[in-house]
């Protein structure tokens, strides 16, 4: 097994007196890729600031490997349309950084040629792909995409992902991927964590996606999507009820 490079221990966060993550134990290992999915306010970003160290946990303690190296990708991106950046330019923010290695990384993401295009004219699928090879430029240990996929069409989500697991096969660098999309992650996820709060359950995307019948329905080649559906309508071994989100297992 590879080395942990961030562990979540027993964590909890209270924000404002509301309890929005309790019991979070979760490693992200060198060269995995894992998913988190969860409805909307599941606790998503809250997990994800605290991964970055925007927030402290309440309770409960986190580890990372010395020297970590992170780099995330938002889910939004605020550039001012008033603001004709370039995507050249917008690869050597919030540092410049060697042309050679913005041109080529430019190249790798499929954007050869578009380094004077304003960012604003890039099409969904071009943005989340100067994204990413942005991301990449820091040479990250752990790179955390935050709804990466959002916006795109079928294709361009199965796009998408092949695109993130070439990184991962290129770099080696861990990848951690939050979604609202409860239907569909990735099926190269090392590892799929259902987030509700608390977590609901865990697993490789074939022990939790079930059905077949459901992979492959986007398209994307080779198996690049799993469709992972489950019930949680539960009650825990404490007795708290679990605040049901249906995934519709037998909605096929
Ligand atoms: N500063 C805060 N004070 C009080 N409650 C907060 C605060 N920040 C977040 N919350 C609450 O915590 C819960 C989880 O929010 P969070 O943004 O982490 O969820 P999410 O899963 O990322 O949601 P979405 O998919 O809608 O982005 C929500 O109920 C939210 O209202």
């Amino acid at each position: 097994m590879s080395a942990p490079l961030i562990e979540l221990d027993n964590v909890a966060v209270t924000l404002g007196g509301h309890a929005v993550l309790r019991d979070i134990d979760m490693t992200v290992r060198q060269g995995e890729i894992v998913t988190v999915v969860g409805p909307n306010g599941s606790g998503k970003t809250t997990l994800m600031r605290l991964i970055i160290g925007a927030l402290a946990p309440s309770a409960g303690r986190i580890t990372r490997a010395a020297g970590l190296r992170l780099a995330y990708v938002p889910q939004r991106l605020a550039i001012d349309p008033s603001l004709p950046i370039t995507a050249g330019r917008f690869m050597n923010l919030p540092h410049r950084r060697d042309p050679g290695r913005v041109a080529a990384a430019l190249t790798r993401a499929g954007l050869g040629g578009l380094g004077s295009r304003p960012v604003s004219a890039l099409s969904g699928g071009q943005l989340q792909r100067l994204l990413l090879a942005r991301a990449m430029l820091s040479e990250p240990d752990l790179l955390i995409l935050d709804e990466g996929a959002a916006g795109l069409d079928q294709p361009g989500v199965a796009a998408y992902y092949a695109r993130v697991e070439q990184l991962r096969a290129e770099t080696g660098c861990a990848v951690l991927m939050v979604s609202h999309d409860l239907q569909v992650v990735m099926r190269a996820s090392d590892h799929v964590i259902c987030l509700n709060g608390h977590i609901c359950c865990e697993g490789t995307p074939e022990n939790v996606s079930g059905s077949a019948a459901y992979r492959g329905l986007f398209g994307g080649g080779e198996g690049a999507l799993a469709l992972y559906r489950h019930h949680h309508d539960h009650v825990h071994a404490d007795g708290t009820p679990c605040a049901g989100h249906d995934h519709g297992e037998d909605a096929a």
